[in-house]
């Protein structure tokens, strides 16, 4: 699939295949073509070439598509005037869906309670469940999700972790757009990585974990320079780490602390750490972040010997 708006590129010859009975996260940072990929999924934008199919078929060419996938992207345009309940029965009588689902699926995303009140006054969260019960009202196969979370608070966060993962595990095809690798990290086994409407990665969680997850020695020290000094004297890199401690690739713990020692170097910490997901996803998609501090390492790495 390859997206144009006049001369901007948002998805770019991108490929990929989501399968059932699994979480795929769809990852990449803000303005990477995630939701532009899930508007043509959907039928809501032509794509400027290619496709998106759902089992096999455009969007178009569904003959019931509330039963055969559904979608939240970005917040709904729901009538403010009209009642949770109304705007759920609305949807279901112009899609077929018995009146009786509506209920259901207002207990499956935890709206019961509110059922009777307007749209206009729900909280943020309660009208991303609102959203959620529309894409699960049909009872679909196939689920798009566009960034969940965003607007929950931490125990809706856990809930809806939760319901992803169990929609999944009924064996349904779920695609979920973040921008944050620690959230995909906690509910999707496969990713799809992109930047700038590229394809970066597709692989499962446990091979971008395996891949990714490089580990440091951290030294916090009262003698920043005379420490950079040594280590650079010995042919160590180092980099400053996000909280100004010195970070140390390549050379082990044992090999820091005897090359302290020896020195007489004054430090307060000196540790093994791995470096985060969200730090391997941010390198991998450094090239492709349009606005990014670009200030680099506060000293440069050194290498000698
Ligand atoms: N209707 C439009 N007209 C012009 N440019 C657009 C339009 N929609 C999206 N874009 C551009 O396409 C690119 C991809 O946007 P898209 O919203 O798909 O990214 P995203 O990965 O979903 O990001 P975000 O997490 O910020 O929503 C961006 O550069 C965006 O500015």
């Amino acid at each position: 699939m390859t997206k144009r708006y006049g001369a901007a590129v948002a998805v770019d010859e991108l490929s990929f295949q989501v399968r059932p009975g699994q979480v795929t996260g769809f990852l990449g940072p803000n303005g990477a073509g995630k939701s532009t990929t899930m508007r043509v999924i959907m039928g809501l934008c032509r794509p400027t070439s290619g496709y998106g199919l759902i089992d096999g078929r455009p969007y178009p060419e569904l003959e019931r598509p509330l039963r055969q996938v559904g979608a939240f992207l970005e917040a709904k345009a729901v009538h403010p005037g009209r009642s949770v309940y109304h705007h759920l029965a609305g949807l279901a009588k112009s899609n077929r869906i018995p009146e009786s689902r509506v209920n259901e699926t207002l207990a499956l995303v935890g709206l019961q309670t509110v059922a009777r009140k307007r749209a206009a006054g729900l909280s943020l969260g309660m009208a991303q469940r609102l959203g959620l019960a529309a894409a699960l009202l049909g009872n679909p196969p196939v689920l798009l999700l566009d960034e969940p979370v965003n607007g929950l608070d931490p125990e809706g966060i856990l809930w809806i972790r939760g319901l992803i993962r169990r929609l999944a595990d009924e064996g349904r095809t779920i695609l979920v757009s973040s921008h944050l690798m620690s959230e995909m990290a906690l509910t999707a086994s496969h990713l799809i990585v992109i930047g700038r409407g590229r394809l970066l990665a597709d692989t499962t969680i446990d091979d971008f974990i395996a891949r990714n997850s490089r580990s440091f020695v951290r030294i916090r020290t009262p003698e920043q320079e005379r420490v950079r000094d040594v280590l650079t004297a010995a042919g160590v890199e180092a980099r400053r780490g996000p909280d100004g401690a010195i970070e140390v690739v390549g050379a082990s713990l044992e090999q820091v602390g005897e090359l302290i020692g020896r020195h007489h170097v004054t430090v307060h910490e000196v540790s093994m750490r791995s470096a985060s997901l969200e730090e391997a996803f941010m390198q991998l998609t450094a090239d492709s972040v349009e606005y990014r501090d670009d200030a680099g390492p506060a000293f440069p790495a050194g290498r000698m010997g």
